[in-house]
């Protein structure tokens, strides 16, 4: 048999797949890489998403087996995508966020028998189930900040720099916002040293450096949070004595009638259901975008503070330091009024404008012109793009010139931007802390580089040849 030689192998895949069980829906997601590349950075992307139909899982609190069977349709669809012998070896995690956190505090039972019928469901699947538990706001903004540094490529050092370790640049990372429906967080390396609270620092050692990372989660300050939130608070301040509420972060023409039982279900408003002379709350829209920032203002607490600064509600928040990549509900909202773009960030005062002349407009004319869009999201597209300025700017402090610094971003190349793929490679052990020695170069590498020195060589040969024998015709004078 003749020997085949420099022919490529077939590529060796693997597959792992994450669900994110979010406050709002569950996403599943397919990743691969080559196997030998396992320890390289950028090498894993995202190479299917499949969104579970109906509610989060914690919105099965009231028929919790029905958490469990929701993620049937997504789990088959997995099935499809990794190749059938390899099924066995693909590791499944689940992690659940703020939802299930909220219902946990509600109700503890409850919270656990939601996650014993998922687990169910994914121990009965062909794949290696590895656990399924709620994740703490800590490791969601982390866990997202891993992710999209991974994805920039901000871990690679460029490989000619391997050989002077003294030049090795301290290449940036970028800082992580990601707006959820029940909680938001913020992650970056600030400049400042130490990190002044203890559980807003975490370090990682990665590819053999050290990053001291601030990361905060804010639990209630989700979009669908943070305006039950507002809405608590307007109705605090109201006088209505029939449930009418004039409501400035809705289209003037848009109404919705709500239950006040449902406003005041969870943890998430403190001080309870008020004895209240009715028992829905009728909005109005009016479309007012000054008058909505100023009741949303209302919901951040920026009375305290007991360190050197902060964010609001008396949490540390130091400097806000580089880049920005800004995603999910963050990047849903901008995406939808045009305001997101590859290159140069849109300035803050394009944005306000914007946000304000959208609010502004009749319901009627919003609906005819977007007829495909489901009403719950554009009907909040003013309150949610309101409420995201409010946040960066006044909860965060990003002033008109930091607002530069914010890249709205869904997809990093074919990965979505969010927690799940730093999950996985940390607990698949993907993300080494030290750097992996480098390979010796490719067969292909090594000829070119060879033909490039015997070509100088040949060169240096030739030059000095000419120097010392020259030839008559070159020689002076003969011109
Ligand atoms: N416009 C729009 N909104 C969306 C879309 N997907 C989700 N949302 C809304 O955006 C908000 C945030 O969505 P996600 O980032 O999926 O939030 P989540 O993961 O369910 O919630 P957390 O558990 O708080 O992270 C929620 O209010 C969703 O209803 C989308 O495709 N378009
Ligand atoms: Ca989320």
């Amino acid at each position: 048999m003749a020997v085949s030689q420099n022919k490529p192998l077939p590529k060796n895949i693997k597959y792992g797949i994450v669900l994110d069980a979010g406050s709002s829906h569950t996403n599943l997601y397919v990743y691969a890489w080559p196997a030998e590349k396992e320890n390289d950075t950028g090498v894993v992307h995202q190479v299917e998403v499949c969104k579970v139909e109906g509610l989060g899982i914690s919105g099965y609190s009231q028929d919790t087996e029905k958490a469990g069977l929701s993620l049937q349709q997504c789990m088959k669809r997995a099935q499809e995508v990794v190749p059938e012998q390899q099924h066995g070896e693909t590791p499944v995690y689940l992690g659940a966020t703020a939802g299930m956190r909220l219902l946990s505090l509600q109700n503890r039972s409850i919270a656990d028998r939601v996650l014993s019928a998922v687990e169910k469901t994914l121990h009965s699947s062909p794949f290696n189930f590895q656990g399924a538990r709620v994740i703490s706001g800590q490791e969601e903004g982390a866990y997202g900040w891993i992710t999209i540094n991974y994805l920039l490529g901000n871990f690679r050092q460029p490989g000619w720099l391997n050989f002077l370790p003294h030049l090795r640049s301290s290449r940036g990372t970028s800082g992580a916002l990601d707006l959820g429906g029940a909680s938001t967080q913020i992650t970056f390396v600030p400049d400042q040293e130490p990190i002044e609270s203890q559980e807003n620092s975490l370090h990682f050692r990665l590819y053999g450096k050290n990053y001291n990372v601030y990361t905060h989660s804010f639990l209630c300050y989700g979009k669908d949070q943070a305006l039950r939130l507002k809405l608590a608070s307007d109705l605090q301040a109201s006088s209505t004595r029939n449930g009418s509420l004039l409501d400035p972060c809705f289209h003037p023409g848009y109404l919705r009638i709500m239950n006040i039982s449902d406003l005041y279900m969870n943890p998430c408003i403190a001080n309870g259901e008020q004895q209240l002379p009715f028992t829905q709350l009728h909005l109005q829209g009016n479309g007012d975008y000054q008058r909505c920032r100023m009741t949303i203002q209302k919901i951040f607490n920026t009375s305290h503070c007991p360190y050197s600064s902060c964010s609001f509600n008396g949490i540390f928040l130091p400097p806000l330091q580089g880049e920005f990549g800004a995603f999910s509900a963050f990047y849903f909202v901008m995406n939808f009024l045009n305001l997101t773009t590859e290159k140069n960030p849109v300035p803050l005062d394009k944005v306000t404008s914007t946000v304000e002349r959208f609010c502004s407009r009749p319901w009627h004319e919003v609906k005819a012109e977007f007829p495909k869009i489901k009403e719950k999201y554009l009907s909040e597209y003013c309150f949610s793009g309101t409420y995201i300025l409010s946040l960066l700017e006044n909860g965060y402090g990003f002033t008109t010139e930091k607002w530069q610094s914010i890249q709205f971003l869904g997809k990093i190349g074919s990965s979505d931007a969010g927690w799940t793929l730093g999950y996985m490679l940390n607990l698949t052990n993907m993300i080494p802390a030290e750097k992996p020695p480098t390979r010796p170069l490719s067969h292909a590498s090594y000829v070119g580089l060879m033909v490039f020195c015997s070509l100088v060589l040949v060169a240096v040969l030739l030059l000095g040849w000419l120097t010392f024998h020259k030839p008559k015709c070159l020689q002076k004078g003969l011109i």
